[in-house]
């Protein structure tokens, strides 16, 4: 495990411990100026960086990093295992900002909560707390919107706005919980946003998650429309993480007019890396697939699954559709049919549980909404 965790230290960009300066900036922070610089963000190396530019001896970074996560320190003062005199000198020129929960829509039937989050420069994202039996998990957004333009999904509607830091990635968490009560102990990436896209504040936010939160690598899932040198560069990071690739289609065609993104990677490639990445990681590769009223919940669709994946060691997660609006598809009314038909057919597959179906739950509705000035509503029970 330690080797492992220094493995994805020594990769993982900091601009401290590769420029001897100050430590990477947050992009909000990197506009305003002369504006205080955000701590919650900075990786391990990040924090020890910045001890060692104030002079102080390398075992504080460490102190710090464990007070910024371990104990979801919310101010510099709040970081008592550090002297008065260093927490002073810090607050002339650091804070810690977790951004704020701007408003809740919950699902009472099954407890889902989608939070939209205000950042540091006044852009929102969501986040989505979900309750299982084993405990919590949390869906999170890895970008402001997203460039990727799949028809079918909410949070690429005004396109993209820009990355979330690994800070703003890991307030998520911080802010969900305090406002909340309750311990995450699992996270998908998946909310808004493209996380491939924004690699390498992914790797530092997935750092934080594992040596600052203590969410173990097997807990943390990141979800990819399928940016193919992206996937082969996180084979290589030797992660224990599980990796979800939207698949949406066997077909290329279909693919290509609902996902953009698969006239660059094409689906055989895409496979491809997804074998290597099982072959060099060992972590089986899950498929998710929403299912679209005669678009991809045809016969000739569980065939062709079945033909791309009989024998394989893949999972198939089947997803209802959530509704977007003015969206061009319909759910399909066959979920449980085409799930039968796979696996009649030999292939691993589950549909996903539906979460939040009388909320906003098509990922990016509700920035969407707040950027229209629609009120936010929680539905009542029943309605789409
Ligand atoms: C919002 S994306 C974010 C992660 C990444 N960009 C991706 O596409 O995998 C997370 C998952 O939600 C799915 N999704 C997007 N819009 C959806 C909708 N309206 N209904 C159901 N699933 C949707 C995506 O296809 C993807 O599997
Ligand atoms: S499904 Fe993922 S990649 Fe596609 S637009 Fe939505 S967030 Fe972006």
């Amino acid at each position: 495990m330690k080797k492992m965790q220094a493995k994805i230290q020594n990769r993982i960009p900091d601009t401290a411990a590769r420029d001897g300066e100050a430590p990477a900036l947050p992009l909000a922070d990197e506009k305003n100026g002369d504006a205080p610089s955000n701590l919650f963000g900075l990786t391990l190396a990040g924090c020890s960086a910045l001890m060692r530019d104030l002079g102080e001896p390398k075992f504080r970074g460490r102190q710090l990093f464990e007070w910024l996560y371990g104990k979801r320190a919310m101010a510099v003062d709040a970081c008592t295992n550090l002297p008065k005199k260093l927490r002073e000198t810090l607050k002339t020129r650091w804070i810690i900002d977790w951004g704020e929960v701007l408003g809740v829509q919950a699902d009472l039937e099954d407890g889902t909560k989608k939070m939209l989050i205000r950042l540091a420069d006044g852009e929102c994202v969501e986040t989505v707390l979900m309750a299982y039996d084993y405990g919590y998990s949390l869906c999170v957004s890895s970008q402001v919107g997203c460039a990727m333009g799949c028809a079918f999904c909410a949070s690429t509607k005004g396109g993209l706005v820009r990355n979330l830091t690994a800070g703003e990635m890991a307030a998520q968490i911080a802010l969900v919980e305090a406002a909340e009560g309750v311990r995450i102990s699992r996270v998908v990436v998946m909310g808004i946003g493209e996380p491939l896209a924004n690699y390498d504040n992914l790797l530092r936010f997935i750092q934080i998650l594992n040596q600052g939160f203590g969410i173990g690598m097997r807990r943390i899932t990141v979800s990819t429309c399928g940016i193919v040198p992206m996937i082969e560069r996180l084979a290589d990071e030797a992660l224990e993480i599980n990796l979800a690739i939207s698949l949406h289609s066997p077909d290329q065609a279909v693919r290509e007019q609902i996902m953009p993104a698969a006239r660059r990677y094409p689906l055989d490639r895409l496979l491809k890396t997804c074998k290597n990445y099982f072959n060099k990681t060992g972590r089986r590769v899950t498929f998710e697939y929403a299912l679209m009223a005669g678009v991809n919940d045809r016969d000739e669709d569980a065939k062709a699954l079945i033909g791309l994946f009989s024998g394989e060691n893949v999972h198939l997660n089947l997803i209802r559709l959530n509704p977007i609006t003015d969206g061009p598809f319909a759910g399909s009314q066959n979920v449980t049919g085409f799930a039968k038909k796979l696996k009649t057919g030999g292939i691993n597959c589950t549909i996903r549980r539906r979460i939040g179906k009388n909320i906003d739950a098509a990922c990016g509705q509700l920035r969407h909404r707040q950027e229209q000035a629609v009120p936010m509503v929680t539905k009542p029970r029943g309605e789409r």
